[in-house]
C-alpha cells in the first residue's frame, strides 16, 4: 500500500517549488523591464531628435516638386558639402563628435533622396505635369532646411550625452514609427535613423 500522506506532501512540495520558481521568474522579468525603462530626460531627448528628423524629412516632397519642375538633379553634392561644412564647424564649436554629426547628416541627405526618387518615379508613371506654384528651392526650401541644421546639432549633442543610458535603443525602436513618418513605408526613416541606432550599439546599450 502507498503512503498517501507522504505522496501528498511530495506533490505539494513540487507545487511549492514550481510556485517559487515562477515568482522568481516574474520578479526577474519585472526587474529587467524596470531596468530598461529610460528616464524622462532620455525620453525627451530622443523624442526631440525624432521630431526634428521627421520635420526635415517632411520637407523632401517640396524639394521633389521644385526639382520636378526645374529638372534639376535630385543629387546635389555641392549643397551637401556646404551643409557638412557648417555641421563640422558647429561640431567643433559645441564639442559634438564630428564624425557622428557628419554621418548623421549624410544619412538625412540619403533619406531625403529616397523620398524624392520615389515621388519622381510615381510622377513619371502618372505623367504628372509641372506643379502649379511649387515652393522655390533656393528662396523657400533650403532656408527651411538651414534653420533645422542648428536645431538638429543641438539635439545631437543632447543625444550623445544620453546614448549610453539604459534602454535608449529600445526606446528609439519603440517610438521611431510614431514620431517619424516618411510617406514611403519606413525606408527613408530607417536610413535617417541608422546612425542613431549605431551610436547606441557602440555604447553597448541593448
Ligand atoms: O537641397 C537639395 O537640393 C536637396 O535635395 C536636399 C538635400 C538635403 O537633404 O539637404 C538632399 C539631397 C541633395 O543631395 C542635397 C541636399
Amino acid at each position: 500500500m502507498m503512503d498517501t500522506s507522504r505522496t501528498i506532501s511530495l506533490a505539494s512540495l513540487r507545487v511549492m517549488l514550481c510556485a517559487i520558481l515562477l515568482v522568481a521568474l516574474a520578479l526577474g522579468v519585472g526587474y529587467q523591464a524596470r531596468a530598461a525603462e529610460p528616464s524622462n530626460d532620455v525620453r525627451q531627448t530622443v523624442d526631440q531628435l525624432l521630431r526634428l528628423v521627421d520635420e526635415r524629412l517632411a520637407i523632401a516632397p517640396d524639394v521633389a516638386k521644385a526639382k520636378w519642375n526645374s529638372g534639376a538633379p535630385i543629387d546635389a553634392p555641392a549643397r551637401e558639402a556646404q551643409i557638412l561644412e557648417r555641421v563640422v564647424a558647429e561640431a567643433t564649436r559645441a564639442g559634438i563628435n564630428e564624425a557622428f554629426a557628419q554621418t548623421f547628416f549624410k544619412h538625412q541627405f540619403e533619406a531625403s533622396k529616397v523620398i524624392q526618387h520615389r515621388l519622381h518615379e510615381q510622377w513619371r508613371q502618372t505623367e504628372q505635369p509641372p506643379f502649379e506654384s511649387p515652393p522655390d528651392l533656393a528662396e523657400d526650401i533650403r532656408p527651411q532646411l538651414d534653420q533645422l541644421t542648428p536645431q538638429l546639432m543641438a539635439s545631437l549633442r543632447d543625444f550623445e550625452r544620453v546614448a549610453e543610458s539604459e534602454g535608449v535603443k529600445q526606446y528609439l525602436e519603440n517610438n521611431a514609427e510614431t514620431l517619424v513618418s516618411d510617406g514611403v513605408g519606413g525606408v527613408a526613416r530607417e536610413e535617417a535613423l541608422r546612425p542613431l541606432y549605431e551610436a547606441t550599439d557602440t555604447a553597448g546599450v541593448q
